[in-house]
């Protein structure tokens, strides 16, 4: 047993067991379950784990005891205690920041207070609202550049293009720039961000931070990709500041954190405005492009489920190709519950990795202060008494209708988008471009799953990627006129 298991525990707190007691899968000496959890599964193996030990068990990583937990109740207790009970966990600020990635997710207490004010203002409802004519024209020319392609006879390469689809998107509503990487192969922003990824994802993953002892090639490529980033974000930045109109409404993120920081009493650095940019384009990407890419690999292989979802989208879009007027994302029920059951099955960030800030007592567990703390965003996803089937894909689950009466909302159950004070802020926007995108699809084109293509495996690239998306896309069926 180590130093910190053994802790004396203050006597004011009550509690039934420690850390040590809990349930942990056997590891090797000295490096403890180190070893089993490096690698791009690293989340299966914690799903697998949460099956066999159950909502809360301990894990030995080379010393360091790290107490996972997945039961609804407790996951939304820890989320909500923060950021005074719990900070992020401090191996991935210190990763993070490595590679240049900080702002507001990275930052703690007051700072955070501050950034979190940033951001906001630069995600909220009205920016959004105020972009989504563009996002709809953007998503045009993604359905143009399908039907151009399949007319000529030319494969679409699905993950690909959702992967520039996403960039061109939040670069679009983040920076006010349009880069169209959807037509320009190898946008040099996205190969940046890519090795960014790919580091991030290694480093995450891996049993030892050899990267500071020795950089490999990635290592270097990655570290230059940042700087790359940085030099764009700051070009956007000093553009968008001579560009502005500071007498009308901000109209992208970008000009909303700028009028913020100008605020003399907002106490904002330049610094935290570049930081909080880079976060943006770097965390608006992978997550909404994962998540279509996900849900149209499971609606291919659901064909009742798209095709339940294709009589929605064109009840809603009557004759138009796609989404063109905001009010009518409020209509897609089963476009959102599709959505929910994607993220249950295939979430994009399975786990939030906290530390405590405190000595604390956490579902009648003592817990030292500075013990890492991981919660599944999954939460109790595949509990068969909540989601009977679990591993079907079922998005009448998340209808209210089609429920039995008995059962509560599962939306308390699952946590995609994190919980409490640091829930995700671009949620927002990534369910507005994953219905605009996702509409225009089924709205437009027939899935089939790629002939003996095997089934995409899950790779942690820090956020969960599929490792391809084998859905071939075809004009939609001449039948248009009947299907309606
Ligand atoms: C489907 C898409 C997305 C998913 C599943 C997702 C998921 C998450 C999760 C799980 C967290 C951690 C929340 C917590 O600690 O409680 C988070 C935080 C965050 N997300 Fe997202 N996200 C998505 C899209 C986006 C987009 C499009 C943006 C911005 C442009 C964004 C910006 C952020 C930021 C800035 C934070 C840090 C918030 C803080 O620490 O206060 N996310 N996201």
């Amino acid at each position: 047993m180590n130093d910190t298991l053994a802790v004396d525990a203050p006597s004011a707190l009550r509690y039934a067991r420690t850390i040590a007691d809990l349930p942990s899968p056997k590891g090797h000496p000295f490096v403890g379950n180190a070893l089993q959890l490096a690698g791009r599964q690293m989340h299966q193996k914690f799903t697998g784990w949460v099956r066999e030990y159950g909502p809360m068990f301990r894990l030995d990583v080379l010393g360091h005891p790290v107490v996972i937990v997945s039961d609804a109740a407790t996951v939304h207790g820890l989320l909500r205690d923060r950021p005074e009970g719990f900070r992020r966990a401090g191996g991935l600020k210190q990763v993070m920041s490595e590679l240049n990635i900080g702002g507001v997710f990275i930052a703690e207490g007051e700072a955070w207070r501050k950034q979190r004010k940033l951001v906001m203002s630069g995600l909220n409802v009205e920016v959004i609202r105020h972009f989504f004519p563009t996002m709809a024209a953007m998503t045009q020319g993604l359905h143009d550049r399908w039907t151009t392609r399949l007319a000529q006879g030319q494969p679409i390469d699905l993950k690909r293009d959702l992967k520039a689809m996403a960039l061109d998107i939040i670069v679009g509503l983040a920076m006010g720039h349009r880069i169209d990487a959807v037509n320009h192969d190898g946008d040099p922003l996205q190969k940046d961000i890519d090795r960014l990824f790919d580091r991030l994802g290694q480093r995450t993953t891996a049993a030892f931070p050899y990267w500071r002892h020795v950089k490999l090639p990635a290592d270097r490529a990655a570290e230059r990709a940042s700087a790359e980033i940085e030099t764009k974000v700051v070009a956007f930045i000093r553009d968008t500041r001579e560009r502005m109109d500071r007498e009308r409404k901000p109209s992208t993120m970008l000009e909303a954190m700028i009028v913020a920081a100008e605020d003399p009493d907002s106490g904002f650095t330049d610094e935290e405005l570049v930081s909080n940019a880079i976060l943006s384009v770097v965390g608006g990407e992978d997550t909404t492009a994962n998540s279509i890419g996900w849900m149209v690999y499971l609606l291919a292989r659901h064909p009742e489920a798209a095709a339940a979802l294709r009589a929605e989208v064109d009840a809603v879009l009557g004759d138009a190709t796609l989404p063109r007027e905001w009010e009518q994302l409020k209509l897609f029920t089963y476009l959102d519950a599709a959505h929910s059951e994607t993220q249950r099955l295939r979430t994009v960030a399975p786990y939030i990795g906290l530390t405590s800030n405190a000595d604390c007592v956490v579902a009648d567990t003592f817990i030292p202060k500075n013990t890492a703390v991981i919660v599944a965003t999954a939460g109790e996803g595949f509990d068969d008494t909540l989601f009977p089937e679990p591993a079907a894909f079922r998005p009448e689950r998340w209808i209210a209708e089609h429920r039995p009466k008995r059962e509560e909302d599962p939306a308390r159950r699952v946590f995609p988008f994190g919980g409490g004070s640091r829930l995700c802020p671009g949620r927002f926007l990534a369910l507005t471009e994953i219905k605009m995108v996702v509409a225009m699809i089924v709205r437009n084109f027939d899935l089939t799953l790629e002939p003996g293509a095997p089934e995409p495996t899950e790779l942690l690239n820090f956020f969960m990627a599929p490792s391809a998306v084998p859905v071939r896309l075809a004009p939609r069926a001449l039948n248009r006129e009947a299907s309606r």
